[in-house]
């Protein structure tokens, strides 16, 4: 039933990444009405071939909009490692296998950093989030995000999701907290998500407000 506030496509599979990005929405454009791939009906959605997060989270946003007709936000995200030049990066969901499993995306990673030093385990956590209303360049909008940190050797903390066991932010570096340790607005507060979601936010607020 419509309320008549304006309505968002939130395409993704990931119901923790959804809370995350329903949470952080809710703060910075409270009026939204957020529909997600569970609300409208099935469409073919792509494969993720793309080489970087804006270009992933760009395809889900696009065959989001097409499939549906609404104004559509998508992200895109995953851990880039220095020791491994930079993946998982955009294999980050599927660095264990095809079964998108956690647990064994934490254990392949423990175990291909097992003799990396401390010194050498800075990482980053990267979210781009694609928002597309139309069509071409100016029916769409990208923005980045990242969360600099360091990979610990042991899996820690119960909340957030995916990597978020083995990941310390240098803001919870002092005490030493991971991102799975954390009170979800102190991960909001600083995490590659947060900063896109509360950089298109007011963008697109103002676009579905028709102000530009
Ligand atoms: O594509 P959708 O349907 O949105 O869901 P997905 O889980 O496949 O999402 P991605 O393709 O963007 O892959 C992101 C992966 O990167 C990891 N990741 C991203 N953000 C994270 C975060 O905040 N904390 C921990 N891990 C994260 C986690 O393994 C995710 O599955
Ligand atoms: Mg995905």
């Amino acid at each position: 039933m419509s309320t008549g506030r304006p309505r968002i496509h939130l395409a993704s599979r990931n119901a923790k990444k959804i809370a995350e990005m329903q949470r952080i929405l809710r703060e910075h454009a409270p009026d939204l009405e957020v529909v997600g791939l569970d609300d409208v009906a099935a469409y073919d959605e792509p494969v993720e071939d793309q080489p970087t997060f804006a270009g992933n989270a760009l395809l889900k946003a696009r065959a989001g909009h097409a499939a549906t007709g609404l104004p559509t936000l998508a992200d895109d995200s995953g851990l880039c490692v220095d020791a491994l030049n930079g993946m998982p990066g955009v294999l980050s969901a599927r660095w264990a296998g095809p079964a998108k499993d956690d647990a064994a995306n934490n254990a392949l990673l423990l175990a291909q950093l097992a003799d990396v030093p401390e010194v050498r385990r800075g990482a980053h956590f990267a979210c781009a989030v694609a928002y597309v209303d139309g069509p071409g360049e100016h029916g769409q909008l990208v923005v980045e995000g990242r969360m600099n940190g360091t990979v610990i050797d042991e899996l820690r903390g119960e909340g957030g999701f995916g990597y978020d066991v083995l990941f310390v932010a240098d803001e919870h570096s002092e005490p030493e907290r991971t991102s799975a340790e954390l009170d979800p607005a102190e991960k909001d507060r600083v995490s590659h998500r947060g900063r896109a979601l509360r950089e298109i936010a007011p963008l697109v607020a103002a676009r579905l407000d028709g102000s530009v």
